[in-house]
This record gives structure tokens, sequence and C-alpha cells, in this order.
């Protein structure tokens, strides 16, 4: 599988966005993601200071418990492990497949190579793939807090799914399946082979198909169209997570990370069809001052990291390996 191709992001210090910042409470783990967003939705811009929704909210100021909780925060990507259609070559989209035991394997390594970052927040796509993966990935967390995927589709899932120990839901980690992160839907290429197709229509067809922005494969989505519900999401349910302080892990697929990574890196539509992601390698980002800084892959928990621990990182790793001592 190729590898991750460095790319030249665009340097320009674009003002960060503005953005409707909602930010998800220590509230008990399944209020329902929008009840808990309606509650403290914060409109926040550059300018002027945030505003609390005067219709759902009574207080003007942000209660003390819902300050910021810090000015910089952690984002991990992380492409699902080989999934089985990935190993028969197959065109998968928004087909549901599971991994295979490398794929497997993978999520395991990637969780080791993330075990000293913290993890507050996790989002998925809604496909097992990358659910499994976030799952076996934090089996080797070394906070050992128990991810628990939230159930609110319906009244009855939400209340049956509730968790009766303050204590306990501290010991654990929020995971929000979103079908806006799914892989994009790749129409009439799913399940066909992807050698088999290039024979068909082309190798320069099939790369379009594959890697360009405005090309959509026949009756599926192009990478934009992937972008415009993946990135959107992003900004509306995971940008306001990092600017409360909150560390996200997103496992998700090949072409929904692309479409975010094009959104973090302020990729061109040309320079994004250069960007390949590998199965189950990990991406560290860093969210502070509005902006993301890409720290590159996390290796090994032991060895010196290719990239510099921010100070935050190394103290929250200081103080795991004082925990576990
Ligand atoms: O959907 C798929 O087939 C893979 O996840 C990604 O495929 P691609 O590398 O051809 O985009």
């Amino acid at each position: 599988m190729a590898t991750v191709v460095s790319h030249q992001a665009i340097t320009s210090q674009r003002p960060s966005s503005n953005f409707k910042a909602s930010h998800f409470l220590k509230e008990p783990l399944n209020v329902p993601i929008k009840l808990r967003q309606k509650r403290f939705k914060i409109q926040a811009t550059a300018s002027q200071a945030p505003l609390l929704d005067p219709v759902l909210s009574p207080s003007k100021t942000i209660p003390q418990s819902y300050k910021k909780k810090s000015n910089e925060a952690s984002l991990i990507l992380i492409r699902h492990g080989e999934s089985l259609w990935n190993e028969k070559n197959l065109f998968t989209g928004c087909v549901d497949v599971p991994l295979t035991e490398k794929g497997v394997a993978e999520a395991i390594q990637a969780g080791k190579r993330i075990s000293n970052i913290p993890v507050d927040l996790i989002f998925t796509s809604s496909l097992i793939r990358a659910q499994m993966t976030a799952m076996l990935a934090m089996t080797q967390h070394r906070c050992k807090k128990v991810p628990i995927i939230l159930h609110d589709e319906s009244e009855k899932a939400q209340t049956w799914s509730h968790v009766f120990s303050e204590e306990t839901r501290k010991q654990s980690i929020p995971v929000i399946a979103a079908w806006q992160l799914n892989e994009r839907m790749y129409g009439e290429l799913q399940g066909l082979n992807k050698e088999e197709t290039a024979e068909r229509y082309g190798t320069q067809q099939v790369h379009e198909w594959r890697r360009s922005y405005h090309i959509p494969p026949p009756k599926g989505e192009s990478l934009e169209m992937c972008a415009e519900r993946a990135v959107a999401y992003f900004e509306d349910n995971i940008q306001p997570e990092l600017a409360f302080g909150n560390n996200v892990l997103i496992a998700a697929h090949g072409n929904s990370l692309r479409s975010i990574i094009m959104y973090l890196d302020k990729l061109t539509s040309q320079e994004v069809t250069s960007l390949e992601l590998s199965t189950g390698l990990p991406l560290l980002y860093i969210f502070k001052d509005r902006k993301f800084m890409r720290r590159g892959s996390p290796v090994g928990p032991t060895e010196a990291g290719v990239y510099a621990y921010t100070k935050r990182l190394a103290q929250y790793r200081q103080k795991l390996d004082e925990t576990l001592a």
C-alpha cells in the first residue's frame, strides 16, 4: 500500500475561519450529541468574545466548569487497517467489510504508536473497518480507559445504554460513529477489481476517479463531494472539541481522511491528488491558536518520536510513566 506522500502544504497563514464552537461536556456518556451541542452552541468569531446561545442557556457567561480545558489539543487521524476487500484489491467505498488479520495487526500496532498521546473523544465512521481499528488501537493505550460507542439513535437506545456510575464514566472514552466520515461512495465501481477496472477503462481514467478532487467515479462521489460532508462534519462537531481542549482520535478511511487533511494542510485540488494514506498509519496534528500543525506519524511508545513532543504531550507521557511505574 502506498505510503504517506510528503507534500508541501500551503504555508499561507490564512486567518482562522469563523466557526460555530460547541463542545461536548463531561456529561453522562450517552447524552445525545445533538442535545449536548444544542445546550452549548457558542458562536465564536475571530474578533468577538464567544456568546452562549441566549435561548438555551440562561447565563451569559460560560459556566466555570465549561471553561476551555487547554489552549492546545492533539488530533490523531488513522486510516483503518487493511480490509478484506483491500486484500482482494476491490473498490470498497461504503460497502461495510471487516478487517483482515493483517488489518487487525495494523490497528494494534497503530495503538502502540499512539499509546502515550491523550485521547478524550473518538470519532469513527459508521463502517465496521474504522470502528474495529479504533477499538483495537485503544486496547494498546496506556490510559487504560474503555472506549464506549454512544448509542442515541433512539430514546430506547439511549436509555438502555446508560452508564450508572460517575467513576466508570470517568474511566471511559465516548466513541461517536458518524456516517459523514464514511469512505467516499465509489458508485458503480464498488465490488469491482481495481486492476481489471484499469484494464477496462484505462489507467489514467481510474487514477482520475481515485485521486482527483473534482471527478467522480460512475454514479459515485468525487473527493469534493466527500469533503462536503466529511469536512463539514469535522468543522461542526470535531473542531469545536479541539478548540475546547479535548484531544480527539478519528478512525476513518483513505478518502474521507484525504479530504480532511486537505482542509487541515490547506492543500490545493492539485496537491491533494498526490496524497496517499497507508492503512493503519496514525498521523498526529496539534491544534493551537485555531491552527493545525502537522507533527508526523508517531513511532513506537519508546523510541524518540519522529516528531517533537509538545511540552503538554511530554507532561502527559511523564504522568503516564509515573502512574504505571
Ligand atoms: O474504498 C476503497 O476501495 C479504499 O478504501 C480506497 O480506495 P482508493 O485507494 O482506490 O481510493
